[in-house]
């Protein structure tokens, strides 16, 4: 027999399977999917690979084919869909085989597997009594006791460890094998877990679901029942009980024998959220993150292979879970960013889910108070199905938003960065001793350049992005669009108003809170951010003091806004709602709409009314109106527009292509001579080369291609032309380039 072997090396022209003979004693374990080691190259060094294929025939002279050296027993195998899996990720999304198989498997570094030895009954309980009761008239006691500690056992069925019986029953381990040989116990081995999931477990009762819940419910019963899977939308409102409706979900999944992955932003991923999956579904829930080592890691996928747990809950990796008969896999905040991968393959979790559901005839549930464009626009064209909670679940209101237009603050001679009415409002709920959260919008922080009296941005002309400041000699002189590369002079005074109030500018976290005890020095202040986080545990600190209100106020950046639900908190005030307009991406729009809404959607969760004043520079744009106003489909109407009229993703597509080099001229001829190639397809736009948003990292230089095509496998098909002609030409061998497709950020 022989097998094709992918090396596990990330270099492009080793990039295609290799083919060994597999020794005879191998067969059984050389099976698709499991990892082996093999002689490589001339000095036949002993590497890595993983089995793709196997075949009864030799593609080349059966004298020079090599032989796999050994197949490696530890670890999990990959599945076969899973290697399928990988394929599609790379001809989907770029970057090489070994990289896409990479992100299927399990890290296997550093494990070493701990193994138990477990003591179990061989007899019915009323035999094992029999046979106790035969001991003690033998006056065999030591027997007798150990059999007793059996019966003791609150699961019989279990048995106990076998250190138990050597410490407590003081059975020796001649006594053990004695009562094995004679069949009324069994030695077996197990494999010990680390399990992340600490057992202080709270049950949670599931709870009685809203009409709008229970006809979202029964819908995908009906048809899962039928045999009809599907990609589904969920868009709730925030605090709409969407994760009340995936546990029902899973529940119906689970109970047809089936298992369920749960996919959230690793940032959500806090107690909250896992305790109330545990307190629903105990044992039968394992998570990852990244805090998990790889070992821990490894054990969650093992145990899911093994049949030992039937949800995984995590971020992007947990969706590669190697369950054997997955029925769903639920997406929760779909429109997190998060979800595309930033290193090769930068596959989209959200596209992979689809396809290993349509692989294994499983169904996508996604969820989302604020989907995204792509998901949204395919509920339009059918792909998917819409699925709609409008009202907050359990009598909770949507909060009242106001919005504070800082230029009149400005106006008023209010310097401050709290507008009038926040101040007042922040007065007010300190008074009644609830909460507040103060969310700063750091996102494109300082990366542009607008007129704090009239609220101007300078935008590129024609791509309708905020154009970034390049600062020469400590000075922004020149402002540039990093899609088509236009420049503008930095403009001395407002060229709509005129003011010379123009410039860069932001806020910080530290910053605010100083102010805070400025203003309001009785109030007790948490403050969230990526330098209060960086502990192990730090996040969810923070996060529960403020939930045990040890706190009057959080102030914090984007990662205060996800999920969380505090039912004290009564007022958000969101401190520079436009900062992230003009971040200079085509989604900029679509990102602080989801921000600002999510942020709204915080406030006013319990039985008090919430309330929301949100600052802003540029009240007018649709972007904080509609957040203001709650107003998803208002918002998706006038974006989608402007999609259609600038052919930005999901109406187009758009391949990032990203060309590295340590020599700046290298990277710029590459990126030209890339761009050439593209000459000979049709309906392609192509922008650039220019610098990347970040120019010189470490460096190396990075020059940036944007290609833009209605249809999807074209952009694959420049991908694949311009991996091989890396592969075939020696003179940029110094240089590297990296795809990445529609991208979210
Ligand atoms: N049917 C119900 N009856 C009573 N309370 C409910 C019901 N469903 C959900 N809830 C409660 O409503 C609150 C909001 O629910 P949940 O957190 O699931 O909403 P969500 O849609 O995920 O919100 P977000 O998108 O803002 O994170 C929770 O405290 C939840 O326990
Ligand atoms: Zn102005
Ligand atoms: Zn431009």
């Amino acid at each position: 027999m022989f097998a094709d072997i992918i090396v596990d090396v990330s270099v492009k022209s080793l990039d295609r399977p290799f083919q060994y003979l597999v020794p005879e004693e191998m067969v059984a374990d050389a099976v698709i999917g499991a990892s082996v080691i093999i002689p490589f190259g001339k000095g036949n060094r002993e590497m890595k690979g993983y089995i793709i294929g196997l075949s009864g025939t030799a593609k080349y002279d059966i004298h020079k084919t090599k032989s796999i050296l050994r197949v490696e027993k530890q670890g999990v195998v990959a599945e076969s869909h899973l290697l399928s899996l990988a394929y599609w990720i790379k001809e989907n999304f770029g970057g090489t085989m070994n990289d896409a198989i990479k992100a299927v498997m399990p890290v296997r570094k550093e494990v070493k597997e701990k193994v138990a030895r477990h003591i179990i009954p061989a007899l019915s309980r009323k035999e094992m009594e029999q046979k106790k009761v035969y001991f003690e008239q033998k006056h065999n006691t030591a027997r007798a006791r150990i059999l007793q500690g059996l019966l003791e056992q609150k699961d019989y069925e279990k048995g106990a460890p076998y250190e138990t019986f050597l410490h407590r029953f003081k059975a020796t381990a001649a006594l053990l094998k004695g009562l094995e040989e004679k069949g009324i116990l069994k030695i077996v081995s197990k494999q010990i877990y680390r399990d992340p999931l600490s057992d202080n477990r709270v049950v949670t009762k599931a709870k009685v679901l809203n009409e709008e819940q229970r006809t979202i419910v029964e819908q995908f019963i009906t048809d899962f029942d039928a045999g009809i899977r599907k990609d589904y939308l969920i868009h709730g409102v925030t605090g709409s009980g969407k994760t009340e409706v995936y546990m029902n979900l899973i529940d119906h999944v689970l109970q047809k024998g089936k298992q369920a992955i749960v996919l959230i932003p690793e940032i959500a991923l806090t107690f909250q959220t896992v305790q109330r999956f545990y307190g629903r579904f105990g044992s039968k829930v394992s998570i990852m993150h990244s805090r998990l080592s790889a070992g821990e890691r490894y054990d969650q996928f093992v145990r899911a292979k093994r049949g030992e747990i039937q949800i995984m809950i995590g971020p992007r990796s947990a969706l590669f879970t190697p369950f054997s008969n997955l029925g769903l896999i639920v997406i929760d905040e779909e429109h997190e960013s998060s979800y595309q991968s930033d290193s090769p393959p930068k596959y989209h979790a959200r596209e992979v889910a689809v396809q290993r559901a349509k692989m294994l005839h499983a169904s996508v549930v996604m969820g989302s108070a604020t989907p995204s464009l792509e998901a949204y626009y395919r509920c339009q064209t059918g792909e998917y199905s819409l699925m709609t909670l409008t009202k907050r679940a359990g009598n909770a209101q949507m909060a009242e938003v106001e919005i504070a237009d800082l230029r009149a603050e400005l106006k008023a001679r209010n310097f401050s960065i709290f507008s009038r009415r926040l101040q007042e409002e922040i007065k007010v709920r300190l008074q009644k001793r609830e909460q507040i959260i103060l969310f700063i919008n750091r996102r494109g922080y300082a990366g542009f350049v607008s007129c704090r009296e009239c609220g101007e941005v300078i935008q590129c002309d024609s791509c309708s992005v905020a154009m970034k400041p390049h600062e020469y000699k400590g000075k922004v002189s020149i402002l540039k669009c990093h899609y088509c590369g236009a420049q503008k002079q930095m403009p001395k005074v407002c060229p709509a108003c005129g003011s010379k109030y123009i410039g860069t500018f932001g806020l910080g976290t530290q910053q605010v809170e100083e102010m805070i005890h400025k203003h309001f020095p009785e109030a007790r202040v948490l403050r969230m951010d990526a330098d209060t986080t960086s502990g192990k545990e730090g996040h969810s600190r923070i996060l529960q003091q403020f939930a045990q209100q040890k706190a009057d106020i959080l102030v914090g950046t984007q990662m205060i806004v996800k999920g969380h639900d505090f039912e004290n908190v009564t007022l958000v005030g969101i401190l520079a709602a436009d900062l992230s307009l003009n971040t200079g991406s085509y989604r900029a729009a679509e990102r602080t709409f989801a921000l600002l809404a999510q942020a709204c959607g915080r406030a006013g969760r319990g039985k008090k009314a919430g309330k929301v004043i949100l600052q802003t520079y540029q009240p007018d744009h649709y972007s904080i109106q509609c957040a203001a106003a709650q107003d998803y489909k208002a918002f998706y109407r006038q974006e989608i527009a402007k999609r259609q009229m600038l052919q930005y993703p999901p109406i187009s597509n758009i391949l990032e292509v990203l060309v590295f080099s340590e020599k700046e001229e290298k990277a710029a001829m590459l990126a030209e001579v890339l761009k050439s190639k593209t000459i000979s397809y049709h309906d392609m736009i192509v922008l650039g080369p220019n610098d990347a948003p970040i120019a010189k990292l470490r460096d190396v230089y990075r020059k940036i291609l944007y290609i833009r095509s209605k249809d999807y496998q074209m952009l694959c098909n420049v991908k694949d032309h311009f991996e091989k002609f890396m592969q075939t030409s020696h003179m940029y061998n110094d240089c590297r380039i990296t795809f990445t497709f529609n991208n979210e950020s």
